[in-house]
């Protein structure tokens, strides 16, 4: 069976305050993009072990048993002692991005295992799994423009569509650990509340709706502040970093024609129709 995990990314992002277990609450639109990885789990022919992982595409760093796909399997093999598998991952969003592309992979795999094996599962059930594998990949169960607060795993639905937009995203040669960013972050309530802002319309965005994190990754690594000062001058309506970054996106108005641009060696750029 096979499965196309989709990235995603943060519209606004507050970090709002610092919790006795070191984590941080935060603010967030989740917003699903059409930039994916392959995953293809079948039933084991042979060999030693309960599963097997076989990567192609992007390299992920770390061994096999720490990728979130084998620990997505090994989650539910504790309570339902599935058949052994192998795995097929092919990686094509990039990690260290703030697209979440760890966190999808493990929320599908959840997904596909449900439906292979008839666990019938509930989305909510899902969603509790999910979320003991990482912050965010409890949003990758029903994959819905949502609201977030909690660190991230406290959703609510947000009526919000931006079919027919246009994305160009960045990511530049530049990994930025989330965990880090987090730290440098002095955490504050913001003054209006996401959920109305993204009401407004698009052009309004600019001048109200930020990323915490941009505060101080920015001053860190000036080359992801300039990816989105170009993505302004070549018209994006909206431009921002995603998550803890690397990666910067701009959206572009429907009739627009998105630029050919390159942003150096080793940078990966990504035009995308949103849905
Ligand atoms: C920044 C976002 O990308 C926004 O969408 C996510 O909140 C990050 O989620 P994630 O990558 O799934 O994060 P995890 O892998 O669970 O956590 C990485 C590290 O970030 C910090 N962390 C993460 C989430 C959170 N709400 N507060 C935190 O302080 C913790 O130090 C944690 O050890
Ligand atoms: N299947 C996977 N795909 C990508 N990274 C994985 C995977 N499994 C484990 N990881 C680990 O998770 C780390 C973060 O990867 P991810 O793709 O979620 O990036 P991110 O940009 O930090 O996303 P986020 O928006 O959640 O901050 C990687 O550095 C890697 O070591």
């Amino acid at each position: 069976m096979i499965t196309f995990p989709n990235a995603k990314i943060n519209l606004g992002l507050n970090i709002t305050e610092k919790r006795p277990d070191g984590y941080h609450n935060l603010e967030t639109i989740f917003y699903p993009i059409p930039l994916e990885d392959a995953l293809e789990a079948c039933p084991r022919k042979e060999g030693p072990g309960s599963y097997s992982l076989s990567q192609s595409g992007l390299s992920i760093e770390g061994d096999a048993e720490n990728n979130l796909v084998v620990k997505a399997y090994k989650l539910l093999d504790e309570t339902y002692h599935l058949p052994p598998v192998d795995i097929y991952l092919h990686k094509h969003i990039p990690s260290g991005a703030g697209l979440g592309g760890g966190s999808a992979d493990a929320a599908f795999m959840l997904k596909l295992l449900n439906r292979m094996y008839r666990l019938n599962l509930t989305d909510d059930q899902l969603e509790a799994y999910a979320a003991r594998l990482g912050a965010d990949c409890a949003f990758f169960v029903r994959n819905q423009p949502t609201y977030a607060e909690g660190i991230g795993n406290i959703f609510s639905p947000v009526e919000l569509s931006l079919a027919g937009w246009q994305l160009l995203l960045v990511k530049p040669n530049i990994f930025v650990s989330t965990r880090d960013a987090f730290a440098r972050i002095r955490p504050r309530h913001p003054e209006r509340n996401l959920r109305d802002l993204i009401n407004q319309p698009v052009e309004s965005w600019k001048d109200s709706i930020i990323n915490d994190f941009e505060e101080s990754v920015f001053p860190q690594f000036p080359a992801i502040g300039d990816i989105k000062t170009e993505l302004y001058r070549l018209g994006a309506v909206y431009a921002s970093m995603s998550g803890s970054g690397s990666s910067v996106y701009g959206l572009f108005a429907p009739d627009a024609v998105l630029p050919d641009v390159d942003f150096g060696t080793g940078s990966q750029v990504f035009k995308l129709n949103l849905k």
